[in-house]
Parts: C-alpha cells; structure tokens; sequence
C-alpha cells in the first residue's frame, strides 16, 4: 500500500549505485537505464517493522521521473504524514544509548523519508518539559518525539498538555476542568529501562519500528488522567496509579537504584513479605453506558472497537459523566488505576488484561486485606490464565473519577464515629501517630507512573483521548503470551 512506502527516488544504473537485488526487477540492466529505488515497511517478528529497499529498472529516464514523482505525490497527500518534528533526546535514559540511537537508526530513516528535524539533546531532568511549555515555537512543527524511556515521555505530556491548556486558556488545576485535546502527535523512540508506554501502543520497544511509525503518520488516541489534590493539580498519569503494594515498591527500590534493575524484584519481595496494608475510602464514579468491561477479556488492540466506540459516546454525551458516586471504606493492601493493561515482557498479561488505551475510562483495583498466600495467589495470576480479579477480596471498577482519602486525613468527625464504633481503634491510632513504636505505617504513597506522589489524598479524573501517539496500537493479539516466567507479577 502506499501508505507503508517510506520514499521513492530516482538513481542511475550507471552511477554505481545499481542495485540487482530488488524483488521484481525485471529488465536486464543497461546503461541508458535509470532505476527507482522506493524504501517501505516490512514486518518482521514480535511487531518489529524494517524499512527494505525494493529497486526498478526502467529503460526510459522520462517514465521513471514520472513514477517517481506520481508516487512522490501521492506520499505528499497522505494527510497524517509529519514534515517537521521537534526531537528530544534523552542522553542518560536506560542505558545512555539515546543519542548513539538516534544519530545511527532513526535520523537516517528521518533524512529518507523527507522529514524536518529540529534536535534538543536534553541537559536535566524537566529540560524537554519545560521548553515545551514556554519556549518551543509549536506552530513550526507536526510532532514531538522524544528519546528515551516512560519518564521522558511523561515529561513530553507534561509540558505538551500543560502548553495546549495554557495556551487555551483552561485553569487545569480544576479537577472538574475539560481539558482540550493537544493538536500535536507524539513519538517515543524507545531508549529507555522500560519503554512499557512503546510495548503498549507498538507491540515491541524497537528504535527503527518506531522511527517507521512516525514516517507513517500513525495516530493513535490516548487516554490521560490528572490527579490533583485539594483543587490543586499533581500530575498527569498515563499507565499507572498505585497506592500500597505499588507505592511501597517503588519508594524502596527509589532508595536502592546502586541495586541496577535488579531493585525491582528485591523491593517487590521485600514489599511482599512486610505485607503492610492501609486504611482509606475510596470513592468512584462507575463508567456507564459503554462498551466493554474489566473482565470481559477483550484486548486493546490496532483499530480498536470499544476505544472508537466510547470515544464517540464520550463526544456526544458529555452528561453521561455525571453520575452516582460509590464510597468504599477499608483496609487495602493495593490500589491500583490502570489506564492501560500494562502488559509488558516482564508481566504478560498486564495489571488489568482489558483495560483499553483510549475509551475515557480507568480501571480501579482494590486489593483488600487478606492473608498473605492470598495476596501471593491474586499476584501469581498476573503471570497465568486465570482471572486475577476472580478472588473474594479483589474488586474491579471501570471508572471515570475516583477520590482517595488515607484514614489519618480523614476529617474529626469521621475519626470519632471510627472510635465509638470500635474502640481497639483509639490504640492503634495512636500507634499511627507514633510511627516509632515499630508498627504499621498509616500510609502509603502513590506511584503515578513511576513517580512518587507528594501527596496521598487525591483526586483523579479520566480525560478521553486527551493526547495522540504515532502509532497504531498492537497488529495481532498474540503478543508477551509468555506465562512460563514466574518473576512477571
Ligand atoms: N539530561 C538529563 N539529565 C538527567 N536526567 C534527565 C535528563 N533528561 C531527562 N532526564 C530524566 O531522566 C529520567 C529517566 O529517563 P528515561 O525515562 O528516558 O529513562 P529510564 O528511566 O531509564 O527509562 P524508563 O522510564 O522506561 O524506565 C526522566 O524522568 C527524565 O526526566
């Protein structure tokens, strides 16, 4: 198709750089001959794309400079194409191989397929979102695409979501604000440690891949949510919010990053093992009137039904966003709002196997109190084919708002009813507030995809197809279908 065509050009079969490789040549070369040389995409294993080179002989210069330039045209009329793009490049993302990345796989494939670049190699944390919300001219550009690893790109929706609503004029600290849509595309060329936003939306964290995305103009919508506390805005989360198991995991492995990537499983086993869990309330607004649900085993994928579906419901039926909230008050060993499954190598199946990419929803997961063999069952069955929210102290919601308040941050009030209620209470209480007494901490932090939150009592809001990726979503279903690996929790 020619969507898949990267470039055409025209060569000289005496020039030297004949070619007698390409796949339906079929003229024997003469001099006189002019050859076309068209690079288009290829689909190897695993997701992968590669951009091969197929080459023409054509016995006249005059019809070969028309196939050239009617394909050349017809590449300039695909509308999603990006011409111009602002580039940031992570330098110490994953294995500080960003630049080397760049320079050697994706700026030549760029340089083929016509496009303009304009290059930041970053010099600090924050630099890429902080230029794109004051300084980086967006009107010059099609795209942004960043460099690196899920940091780098939260810093790019960062900066990117913040600019559109300030340029707009949209207070984004409101919880209850709409938010309005980023015009431009953004591209992840994956360099770094993890890469899971690449593994979600591509299949596979391949550089070149990538890079023939972003040629191709794909568009794919993505859901973001924003967490605020008290009318106070946080952060922006794509993948992932966790409070208990996931907040504990990442604020001890934060304190061991000399421990390499293996800090990630040694937290998860410490973290497992203390077995701490935390009282709260959390309120939910259910999703209504969509399709899908968390447990109806369907799979985001390219083209995605549910996604299209509820993103026009979404359009056309703002009212649907006001509904019934639900409270929920308890002990929670996890809370987890998974915005996407979260599959990736190292967990197959991901958080929540359903969740899509961009219907305006989240998946909220309460983990209730339970005893540890239960907890290790529920987490085993993020890596094998039974269902992990099938368990009496796991519930699952599809929402589009949630609240959290810690028990410590609960009002007076509250806190008394608590004691008259039950007078154990008062002790432990008090132990809460006297963390030196050696028991259970009261809270936990969030880990908003990946980052430690500031606060624990926040409000969260889903906001539909907020931003667009070049990329299509994953081809085919079969992808990370690896149960055999017991680590992958
Ligand atoms: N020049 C820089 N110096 C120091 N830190 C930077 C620089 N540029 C970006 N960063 C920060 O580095 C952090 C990590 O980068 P990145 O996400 O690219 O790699 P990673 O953490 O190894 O991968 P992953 O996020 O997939 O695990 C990001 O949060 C980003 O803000």
């Amino acid at each position: 198709a020619v969507s898949e065509i990267v470039a055409v050009t025209q060569g000289d079969a005496a020039s030297g750089r004949h070619r007698n490789d390409g796949r339906w040549q079929k003229m024997s070369p003469r001099t006189e001959e002019v050859q076309e040389h068209m690079s288009y995409v290829e689909r190897t294993r695993q997701h992968r794309w590669r951009c091969s080179e197929v080459t023409f002989q054509c016995p006249e210069g005059a019809l070969c400079r028309l196939w050239v330039s009617s394909i050349t045209e017809q590449l300039q009329a695909l509308a999603g194409r990006p011409k111009r793009l602002l580039v940031y490049i992570n330098p110490f993302g994953g294995k500080q191989q960003g630049r080397r990345v760049y320079e050697q796989k994706v700026s030549p494939l760029f340089a083929r397929a016509g496009i303009a670049t304009h290059v930041i190699v970053t010099e600090y944390a924050n630099h890429a979102r902080d230029h794109l919300r004051t300084q980086a001219e967006l009107d010059d550009f099609d795209g942004v695409v960043c460099v690196g690893g899920d940091g780098m790109f939260s810093e790019v929706v960062h900066g990117l979501v913040w600019r559109t609503q300030s340029d707009a004029g949209v207070d984004h600290h409101s919880p209850e604000a709409e938010l309005q849509p980023c015009r431009l595309r953004i591209g992840i060329i994956p360099a770094g440690s993890t890469d899971c936003i690449c593994f979600a939306t591509v299949g596979t964290n391949d550089p070149v891949t990538s890079a023939l995305h972003i040629i191709v103009g794909d568009s794919q919508p993505m859901d973001v949510c924003s967490v605020h506390h008290n009318n106070t805005f946080l952060r922006y989360s794509i993948s992932l919010l966790g409070y208990g198991f996931y907040g504990d995991v990442l604020t001890d492995s934060e304190r061991k990053r000399w421990m390499g990537p293996a800090r990630y499983d040694f937290s998860g086993l410490k973290t497992f093992l203390t077995h701490h869990y935390y009282e709260g309330t959390v309120s939910y607004l259910p999703a209504r009137g969509i399709m899908g649900n968390p447990r109806d085993r369907t799979k985001c994928r390219a083209g995605c039904l549910v996604c299209q579906h509820n993103g026009r419901l979404h359009q056309e039926q703002r009212a649907e966003c006001d509904g019934e909230w639900r409270t929920v008050r308890g002990k929670f060993l996890a809370i987890n709002a998974a915005s996407m499954s979260c599959a990736c190598p190292r967990s197959p199946k991901g958080l929540s196997p359903a969740a899509h990419l961009a219907d305006g929803t989240t998946d909220l997961i309460l983990v209730r109190k339970c005893s540890r063999l239960d907890f290790l069952r529920h987490l085993l069955r993020h890596t094998s084919k039974d269902d992990q929210f099938d368990l009496a102290f796991v519930d699952v919601h599809r929402v589009r708002r949630f609240r959290f308040t810690p028990r410590y941050c609960q009002s007076d009030s509250e806190l008394e009813l608590d004691l008259r209620e039950n007078g154990k209470r008062l002790f432990s209480q008090i132990c809460r507030d006297h963390p030196a007494c050696g028991c259970a901490p009261a809270y936990s932090s969030w880990n908003c995809d990946g980052e430690i939150l500031t606060h624990t009592a926040i409000e969260v809001g889903v906001h539909c197809q907020l931003i667009r990726l070049f990329a299509r979503g994953i081809e085919e279903p079969a992808v990370f279908e690896d149960f055999t690996n017991p680590c992958a929790i």
